[in-house]
């Protein structure tokens, strides 16, 4: 069967965010016993007949969940990540385990396969083409960051660890790393509500810088939708809550795969 370049984009799609994410399907799944929260798994490995979909279609060899613990996690940022994942599946009457009110969002280091840009992207640069925030092999260095959704509260958490690349003013985070994180975590929020979306505009004020190395929380809410447009706000705050670091709102308006990867 011949498929066309959207609906190769948007299988890829639902592998990356999950096709029950994308849905906000908020159906009941009970795990296997065997499956610890720390194994790395497909979006869609709770369950046995979408895992072998999964499988069949997925788009790289062996994907690393990059949203998982690693040994350059400080306290702060493995205490949050257990905070958050303890309430992402809750005990069964039977003993057994059902999803809870957060879902753990899976983190890999390309978007989509097929995503080729258009006449624009060569084979070279298409083979080569990482997701930004993931492209450092060097763990703790950059990026570090695991993202939690609650469809209910229509929210979206990040713990973030800004490693040492990432310098701007001395011994303090870059702003244009801080805006990468934000735009990071309302444009996924917003493609977990809204499905396929762009930034149309994003809005930084930022309140008092982040030391370099440290751990922060990034907080993004829905304010409204209209029509195609999906407004998000977002706040940077230190692990307790008591320091605001940056505050942001952000405008994403839903695109058609065809318009994402340029086809
Ligand atoms: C993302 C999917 C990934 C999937 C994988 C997931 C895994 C990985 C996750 C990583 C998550 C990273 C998330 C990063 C997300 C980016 O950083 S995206 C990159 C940066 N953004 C861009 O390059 C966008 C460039 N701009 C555009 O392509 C087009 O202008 C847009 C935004 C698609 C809108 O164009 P359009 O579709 O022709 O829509 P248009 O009719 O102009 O506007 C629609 C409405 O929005 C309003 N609007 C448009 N622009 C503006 C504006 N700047 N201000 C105010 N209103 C505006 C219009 O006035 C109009 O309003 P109404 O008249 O309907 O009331």
């Amino acid at each position: 069967m011949i498929r066309s370049r959207a609906q190769q984009i948007a299988r890829g799609l639902c592998q990356i965010m999950g096709r029950e994410l994308l849905k906000g399907n908020n159906k009941t799944i009970i795990r296997p016993p065997t499956q610890t929260r720390q194994t790395p798994q497909h979006p869609w490995s709770s369950s046995s007949s979408v895992r072998t979909i999964s499988m069949l279609h997925w788009p790289f060899t062996q994907p690393r969940d990059f949203s998982l613990p690693n040994t350059s996690w400080d306290s702060d940022m493995r205490q949050l990540y257990e905070h958050y994942n303890s309430m992402c599946e809750v005990d069964t009457e039977d003993g057994g385990k059902k999803w809870g009110p957060w879902r753990r969002l899976p983190s890999y280091n390309r978007s989509l396969k097929y995503a080729t840009g258009g006449v624009y992207l060569s084979k070279i640069i298409h083979s080569k083409a990482r997701l930004f925030t993931r492209s450092i092999k060097e763990q703790g260095a950059a990026f570090e960051y695991v993202m939690f959704v609650n469809k209910e509260e229509q929210k979206c958490v990040c713990v973030f660890q800004a490693g040492h690349l990432l310098e701007g003013p001395p011994g303090m985070v870059h702003g244009g790393a801080i805006a990468t994180m934000i735009d990071t975590v309302i444009g996924t929020h917003a493609t977990y509500l809204s499905g396929p979306v762009m930034t149309a505009n994003l809005n930084i004020n930022y309140c008092s810088p982040i030391p370099l190395g440290s751990t922060v929380l990034l907080t993004s809410s829905l304010d409204k939708e209209e029509g195609r447009k999906t407004f998000l706000s977002s706040q940077v705050t230190s692990t307790d809550g008591t320091k605001l670091h940056t505050e942001a709102t952000g405008l994403f308006v839903s695109v058609t795969m065809g318009h994402l990867v340029g086809a």
